[in-house]
């Protein structure tokens, strides 16, 4: 993280939370109640730094509910959205629904769907649209498999996929975007890149968001770093001048856990 002589961020981190297919409902509104209660008695500063969770589409309501009615400063979005906004789609979930249960986030492109549902570059790239159609801030999730990592070509790879995923939208429609390096082999393996490898690919990123929009622009996008995030590692790996926050998988699933990952500033003064 980049911090201002007078200790404020530069880019107001984020630690996202994305609970893949985990927690139904009832276990959703226990868990986000317990994160809310842990975060308020640590002082949580949400100014300071954002929490947001991505449940299953089927919690959205509950969670929606419990945040409207408790007044909760977490943000929410969802895991995925479809690239078409109605129609003949069975099972797929529109943006516009997604907007209309308070979500101001979605993922798109993790791993997992690029891997397990063969989506590829040009659905991604759809699906940033549906987004920006609903005033959903993407999150974009780029990273490689072990195989390219292993070739040496984990840069190209991971840019190429940036450039793929934003082709054509203007830094104006990309305002509020979010990219998450995920490097595939580091997902819930318990392997983490290093803070040096998650710095390197975080300011590669951004080097390319300069090349392809403006320096200015560049230094405005949030870029998380997402692998086996946990309390013990997420100090060292925010202290990437480039890497604004993490995207986290398993550890987001206990409150106590996740907190401490919200908390991150406290394990880097103590
Ligand atoms: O895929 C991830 C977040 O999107 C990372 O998952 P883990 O934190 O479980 O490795």
């Amino acid at each position: 993280m980049t911090t201002t002589r007078d200790g404020a961020y530069v880019r107001r981190p984020l630690i996202a939370g994305n609970w893949k297919m985990n927690m139904d409902h009832i276990q959703a509104i226990a868990l986000v109640q317990k994160l809310a209660w842990t975060l308020d008695d640590a002082g949580h500063d949400y100014g300071r730094v954002e929490v947001s969770v991505f449940p299953p589409f089927t919690d959205l309501r509950s969670v929606q509910t419990l945040v409207a009615g408790d007044k909760l400063s977490l943000t929410y979005g969802a895991q995925d959205l479809s690239a078409q906004d109605s129609g003949a789609y069975t099972g797929d979930i529109p943006g516009g629904f997604l907007a209309k249960l308070g979500c101001t986030q979605v993922l798109i492109g993790h791993s997992e769907r690029r891997e397990i549902h063969h989506e590829n570059d040009e659905l991604i790239h759809a699906k940033i649209e549906a987004a920006l159609r609903h005033q959903l801030s993407p999150l974009l999730c780029v990273g490689e498999g072990l195989q390219v990592r292993e070739a040496g070509d984990h840069v190209r790879h991971t840019l190429a996929q940036v450039e793929a995923a934003l082709q054509g939208f203007t830094a104006e429609q990309l305002s509020e975007l979010v990219i998450a390096y995920e490097p595939v082999w580091a997902i819930g393996t318990g392997k983490t890149a290093g803070p040096e490898d998650a710095q390197e690919l975080a300011q590669a990123i951004r080097s390319k968001l300069a090349e392809l929009y403006t320096a200015e622009f560049a230094d405005s996008v949030r870029v998380l770093y997402g692998g086996s995030v946990k309390s013990s590692n997420v100090a060292a790996i925010l202290e990437g001048a480039d890497v604004d926050g993490a995207l986290v998988g398993g550890a987001s699933l206990d409150a106590e856990e996740f907190a401490k990952i919200a908390q991150f500033e406290k394990h880097i003064t103590a």
